[in-house]
């Protein structure tokens, strides 16, 4: 039997991976990055960026897969790595020229500099990232195929140094302004002196401290940064000792089990012996210093780069906008809201929506009170405990938000997440998913958010055997959460993602059946196309908690 698709209705995308709009309205932002880093692409190399030339790099092998073609600025003879290296030269140059009109001080490894860019311009913060992509490129160039091979996979062992100096707080040892020899710095900590010794000497090789004379110790940039910020410490402890030895232990949850679904079957829990008994979440919520440590680390990503609240807030960058739901005092939910702080961003900007901010008991427990120092914010805000592996309880709210939510849980769970929304819907009631959104293929994305997204993903397999989504697979699971349910259902409406932003806005509409587009707009699937694989249903012990 024939299946019905209803994709290609509020959306522009296609099986070529084109980003889609949200009702028609919004920029085509995907597609506009995919397009800047073609273009990115091609002018690193010296070549044209096709798709603005009217040849649509999308449809093209060659879309973000760098290879050198001659052109004006390279001409035939010239190498690839001559071309990446002429490229360096040329955008660190525009780095630099932008940072002097500006006063600003270059990055240096100097333990004075400052840690951070500040925020560029887009085309100096382009410059920046294909400084970043063409030097490791150059870089495994010059390795050539099997050095690079062999030595790249020894990266883990800079993590572990790197784990183990921020585990015995070696950074904090380091005077700011001196260098201190190993001897003294070896009496501050139970680090014995050859462990010590060797764990920095590896880290310098990352230009994290340095060496001015033998056996002294100074800070870099980069030391002193993890001397002075406690959230990245806890970034580090958390990926030093809780993902790395999830990661470590992945290959024998696949081999034990292949169907990698379950929550108590990760990596993480043939790491610290908890297979088929709890689920991370469950353990970190027994050793308070542990969940602390996660929950700090997650204020260090939530600060980063490409993930500030501000890209979904702020409507000019690309952010959602609420207008017409601010204007008639709707109400959003934000499930698994945390502390709200996403809600506090959201309440400023618009003044007259009402906001529901839900977790589970222990965490609402510990939320600021009051919320905000803004008492109009505040009073628009409830925290409210809910489990949301259980009915929603928040019933015709306009909008169920989910962040850095769905990507935590494998498909079977993230169905049954879904499903329990769906008792409270009213028709029209959006969901609206902030998470990454993958390309379906690689080398459409910019290098370097390429290679975070993708070791994103691969963390989620680690801690939870959860993952990232492409776009396919969102519209999927929405397709499924509404399989079977006589009166609605979740109309897939797109992918949104701000530009310079590495999280995408996904979105569904709920929908009465008999409310739902003509069969006109109805595009035909031959049979055996796109059946959403088999799943199966969490376990309720499994839950998260
Ligand atoms: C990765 S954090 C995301 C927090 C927030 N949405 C953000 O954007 O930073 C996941 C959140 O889900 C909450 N959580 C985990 N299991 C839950 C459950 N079963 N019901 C409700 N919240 C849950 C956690 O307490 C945590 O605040």
């Amino acid at each position: 039997m024939a299946k019905l698709k209803l994709s290609s209705i509020f959306s522009t995308s296609s099986s070529n991976n084109a980003a889609s709009t949200t009702e028609g309205e919004t920029k085509d932002l995907k597609k506009s990055n995919r397009r800047s880093f073609s273009a990115l692409s091609a002018s690193l190399l010296g070549t044209k960026d096709t798709e603005t030339n009217g040849t649509s790099a999308a449809t093209s092998s060659k879309s973000a897969t760098p290879s050198v073609a001659p052109g004006p600025a390279a001409p035939a003879t010239t190498s690839e790595m001559v071309a990446l290296a002429q490229k360096i030269t040329r955008e660190t140059e525009k780095l630099e020229a932008y940072m002097k009109e500006h006063d600003l001080p270059m990055s240096s490894f100097d333990a004075s500099a400052p840690a951070d860019f500040p925020k560029l311009p887009d085309e100096i913060a382009q410059s920046r990232k294909a400084i970043i992509s063409a030097t490791k490129e150059l870089g495994l160039l010059a390795h050539g195929p099997r050095e690079s091979v062999r030595w790249g996979i020894w990266e883990f062992l800079d993590t572990l140094a790197l784990a183990a100096i921020n585990h015995y707080g070696i950074a904090k040892l380091v005077p700011l302004d001196a260098p201190i020899s190993l001897a003294d710095l070896q009496a501050k900590t139970t680090l014995d002196p050859t462990n010590l010794a060797r764990l920095i000497r590896l880290a310098i090789t990352n230009k994290i401290f340095y060496e001015p004379t033998p056996g002294f110790i100074a800070h870099t940039a980069a030391s002193r940064v993890l001397a002075e910020d406690s959230d990245l410490q806890a970034w580090v402890g958390f990926n030093g000792e809780d993902i790395l030895p999830a990661s470590a232990h992945v290959l024998q949850a696949l081999q034990t089990h292949p169907e990698a679904t379950s929550l108590t079957r990760t990596g993480f829990q043939f790491a610290f012996n908890t297979v088929d008994k709890e689920p991370m979440f469950v353990t970190f919520g027994k050793d308070p210093d542990r969940a602390k440590r996660m929950g700090k680390a997650m204020v260090s990503l939530t600060g980063g780069e490409g993930y500030e609240p501000f890209w979904f807030v702020d409507v000019e960058k690309g952010g959602y906008d609420f207008g017409e739901i601010d204007a008639r005092g709707g109400t959003l939910v934000d499930v698994g809201g945390s502390h709200g702080f996403m809600c506090v961003a959201l309440a400023e900007r618009w003044k007259n929506m009402k906001f529901v901010v839900q977790d589970l008991q222990k965490t609402v427990d510990s939320a600021p009170k009051p919320i905000s120092s803004d008492a109009q914010v505040a009073e628009r805000i409830t925290l409210l405990p809910h489990d949301f592996f259980t009915e929603q309880v928040t019933k015709e709210a306009d909008v169920y938000f989910f962040r850095w939510i769905l990507h935590n849980y494998s498909t079977p769970y993230a169905l049954q997440i879904l499903r329990n929304l769906v008792p409270a819907l009213k028709p029209g009631a959006r969901i609206i998913i902030n998470d990454h959104c993958l390309f379906e293929g690689s080398g459409q994305e910019d290098p370097w958010d390429e290679k975070v997204m993708r070791r994103m993903d691969v963390v989620m397999l680690s801690l939870l055997n959860a993952q990232e989504r492409t776009e396919s697979e969102f519209r999927e699971l929405f397709a499924k959460a509404g399989e079977g349910n006589q009166k609605g259902e979740f109309v897939f409406k797109g992918v949104k993602r701000p530009e310079g932003c590495r999280m995408s806005i996904i979105e569904a509409v709920w929908q009465l059946r008999e409310e739902a587009p003509t069969v006109a707009a109805v595009e035909e699937v031959k049979e055996g196309e796109e059946t959403p694989a088999a799943v199966e249903e969490p376990k309720t012990e499994e839950k998260a908690e």
